[in-house]
């Protein structure tokens, strides 16, 4: 039995989500965004985590994440930097592990599917820094 194009790519993406694929013929975005999420590594990798560090990051020491405590005045401003970080979450498909608790937020960036930092988020990591010191405009 022959398997139509949709069917083998049915098999082969972990997701059943079979709805994305019976109208379109491209791969769905978070395949492509999966296969193209490239690791930190070598100079890039030393660069951005130079960057990121000065700026209070730190390298978790049990697995390959970045972890950063931001503090603010009050829930609205946490919140509201929870809402803007979230909607670039959505955007690049790529999400923070977090906490919140009144004023503060507590997070962690890694890259599950390669089990490590990826470019993701370091991108994700300079935004948070952005937002913070009112350089980042709306997106
Ligand atoms: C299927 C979906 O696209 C993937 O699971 C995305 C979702 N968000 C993600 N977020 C993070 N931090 N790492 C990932 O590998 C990841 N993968």
């Amino acid at each position: 039995m022959t398997r139509t194009y949709l069917q083998l790519l049915n098999l082969l993406h972990p997701l059943k989500s079979s709805r994305s694929f019976k109208h379109s013929s491209a791969l769905p975005t978070h395949f492509l965004k999966r296969t193209m999420r490239a690791k930190l590594e070598g100079d890039q990798r030393s660069d951005a985590l130079k960057q990121l560090q000065s700026n209070g990051w730190k390298l978790a020491n049990d697995r390959d994440a970045l972890s950063k405590t931001f503090l603010f005045k009050n829930f609205n401003q946490a919140f509201g930097f929870m809402t803007r970080v979230a909607l670039l979450a959505e955007k690049l498909d790529h999400h923070p592990e977090w906490f919140n608790v009144y004023n503060k937020v507590e997070v962690t960036l890694s890259t599950h599917d390669l089990n490590g930092l990826s470019t993701y988020d370091a991108q994700m990591a300079q935004f948070m820094d952005q937002c913070v010191s009112g350089t980042q405009d709306n997106k």
